[in-house]
């Protein structure tokens, strides 16, 4: 039996259904608890309104206002009842109070089991978030950001109508087992024989399940497919523009929605059979029924009455639970996916800060000892054992080629990723994910395609500090020579950025990011590429400014260009993934051959 055949059966079902109620029993334990507890109120007050309908149906006479009632005859079960005379008018209000009494325990039930699922799924979906948002840097730039959107919108949504219609199932359960109860007592044999008729009524159309829980698969796959395309497309909508590949995307796109369409539309004929059939069935069902209790079994009318009464009750309750499991086996896939990303993450976590106020300040330097660094176990080192320092409060340039490693360099720096040898030390204290979290508390990095969320320009300098002042905000404006800047703008602070800073020119984001970093007044600095998209004039003078901050924090500058490094205090190049250079600027500036004085004069081409 293959694993794609497990899934369908009857009993892979079961134990994918299973394992869902587990998951969210502890979210929903004592909610779910009271809306069975209203639902079981509810059914016990269904059942005594149908014991009074009973009576009207099997005992009163036209012209009567007192009923007799005989109990004996209508549930054969008790016996030793004796008959009982009530007045009509006291009948009929009993039972418009056990209605309405019934109709509230059932809303109010109903509303439990709505919040119960909300609940639940809220719960869900803020637990995904989590895990993925507080996951190791390395596990999650790994993942595609698609289908991790996919899983926490649709696969939350398809888990939440699996736990409704679970609890909904439960729900018609127990008041299909009252109703079963109370026929048993009318007639065992004409109960018995119902039974097993909707026992094959539910054999019978287990293939229509398979189909629809394939199509739920399917489904769920085309859509993340779907998410995928959407994705790329509006990541890169500006060199999809550029390359004028539209119509590649508007292909995949119509292609695949074809496909969703198609099969959502034979997904709604295979939902649409079972009523149907079920219609048939009941009605052969009904016209047995009759014919056997009449001519066979020879039941008085006022229990075939009462009979058909409750099969009209178990009816749709009966429909009710075959397509709420057809709903629960198409969805229950989703929870699979929930499920994966979870305990892919949960283990590849954060750790939380080591110290409790977070920071982690650096007084002498930062040691690369030996490191080794690989993205993939099966692949080229990117780092081969690397050694060098990063003085405190100085500047630091790190060159080399495109490719070299830099960026690498920085993301272990920042304890993103770990060494897959070797260590980094932070004033001689290793940089395990222990101290990872405090450690970047005092680091600011820019890189060259800086983040800025689609607001205002204020709310993103905000984001990396909540509590600065006006005049702080200014200060690291002008700072980053974006104070003019945003001064012109129409709005000043209040301007809207666009969709990532999309409104503003890529020298215009990069100052500001770099401004935002200014504003956490950090311990370190790491510039990566963090100027490239700047004209030589507002480069001087960031680099002016970068140069002003000497002493009073560590800056790392990642760059080509001889202006963003003229101004170091000290060097590291890397070759090839070796440091081959790593000392005092001077030194090295002074060498006409070393790595740093070609890229001094120009010769980015030789440090490749
Ligand atoms: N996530 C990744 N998975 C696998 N390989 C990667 C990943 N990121 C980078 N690399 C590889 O690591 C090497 C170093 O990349 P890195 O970005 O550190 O270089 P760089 O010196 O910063 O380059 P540039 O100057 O072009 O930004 C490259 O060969 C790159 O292909």
């Amino acid at each position: 039996m293959s694993v794609e055949t497990g899934i369908h059966s009857a009993s892979g079902q079961a134990k994918r259904i299973w394992r869902v109620a587990k998951f969210v029993w502890p979210f929903t334990r004592s909610r779910a608890v009271l809306s069975l507890g209203l639902l079981f109120a509810a059914g016990l007050t269904e059942g005594f309104s149908i014991l009074l309908v009973i009576p009207i149906l099997a005992g009163l006479m036209p012209g009567a206002t007192e009923v007799d009632i005989s109990i004996s005859s209508m549930l054969p079960g008790i016996s030793d009842i004796p008959d009982i005379q009530i007045g009509l008018l006291p009948l009929l209000s009993l039972l418009v109070i056990a209605v309405a009494l019934q109709g509230a325990l059932a809303r109010l039930s109903n509303i439990a089991i709505v919040d119960t699922t909300l609940n639940a799924a809220h719960l869900m979906r803020t637990q995904l978030f989590e895990t993925v948002g507080y996951a190791r840097w390395q596990a999650i730039m790994m993942g595609r950001h698609a289908d991790i959107t996919h899983v926490m919108t649709m696969d939350v949504d398809r888990v939440h109508v699996v736990l409704s219609c679970l609890l909904f199932s439960v729900q018609a359960i127990v008041m299909l087992t009252l109703y079963i109860a109370l026929a048993l007592f009318v007639s065992p044999t004409m109960t018995a024989a119902a039974v097993i008729f909707g026992g094959l009524f539910v054999i019978f159309l287990h293939p229509l399940r398979t189909f629809a829980s394939r199509y739920g698969e399917r489904l769920s796959k085309q859509r993340q497919a779907q998410y995928r395309t959407i994705g790329e497309f509006l990541n890169g909508l500006k060199v999809v523009k550029s390359l004028n590949a539209e119509d590649r995307y508007v292909e995949a796109f119509t292609g695949n929605s074809s496909q969703i369409t198609g099969d959502l539309k034979r997904l709604a004929r295979v939902k649409a059979l079972p009523p149907y059939l079920f219609q048939i069935f009941s009605a052969v069902g009904a016209a047995a029924f009759i014919y056997g209790a009449v001519v066979f079994v020879k039941l008085p009318i006022e229990q075939i009455a009462v009979l058909l009464f409750l099969f009209m009750k178990i009816a749709p309750r009966f429909a009710n639970l075959q397509s709420d499991y057809q709903e629960i086996i198409i969805n229950v896939g989703g929870y699979d996916n929930v499920a994966a990303v979870i305990a892919g993450y949960r283990n590849d976590q954060d750790v939380p800060s080591a110290t409790e106020d977070g920071k982690l300040g650096l007084r002498n330097e930062i040691a690369f000892d030996d490191v080794t660094f690989r993205y993939n176990a099966d692949t080229a080192p990117v780092l081969d054992g690397v050694n060098f320092v990063v003085p405190a409060r100085q500047i630091t340039a790190l060159i080399g080629a495109s490719g070299s490693g830099k960026s690498t360099v920085a993301d272990l720096m920042m304890g993103l990723l770990e060494p897959t040898e070797g260590s980094i030390r932070i004033d001689g204290a290793d940089l395990t994910s222990t101290l990872g979290r405090a450690w970047r508390s005092g680091v600011a990095y820019v890189p060259q395609d800086a983040y800025l969320a689609n607001d205002t320009v204020r709310a993103n300098l905000l984001f990396a500090r909540p509590d600065a002042s006006e005049a702080q905000m200014w200060h690291a404006l002008d700072q980053a020579q974006a104070g003019d800047l945003v001064r012109k703008l129409t709005a000043g602070l209040e301007t809207e950025v666009g969709e990532d800073g999309l409104r503003l020119s890529g020298g215009e984001r990069q100052r500001i990011a770099l401004a935002r970093a200014l504003l956490t007044t950090p311990e370190v600095l790491i510039l990566d590429e963090a100027t490239s998209a700047l004209d030589w004039q507002n480069q001087a003078l960031i680099a002016h400014a970068i140069e002003s901050l000497r002493g009073t924090m560590t800056v790392i500058t990642i760059a080509h260009r001889p202006s963003m490094i003229g101004f170091a205090d000290w060097v590291v190049a890397i070759v090839d993934g070796k440091v081959v250079e790593t000392g005092p600027f001077s030194a090295f500036a002074a060498n006409e051959d070393s790595q740093l004085s070609r890229l001094i004069a120009g010769e980015n081409a030789s440090t490749q």
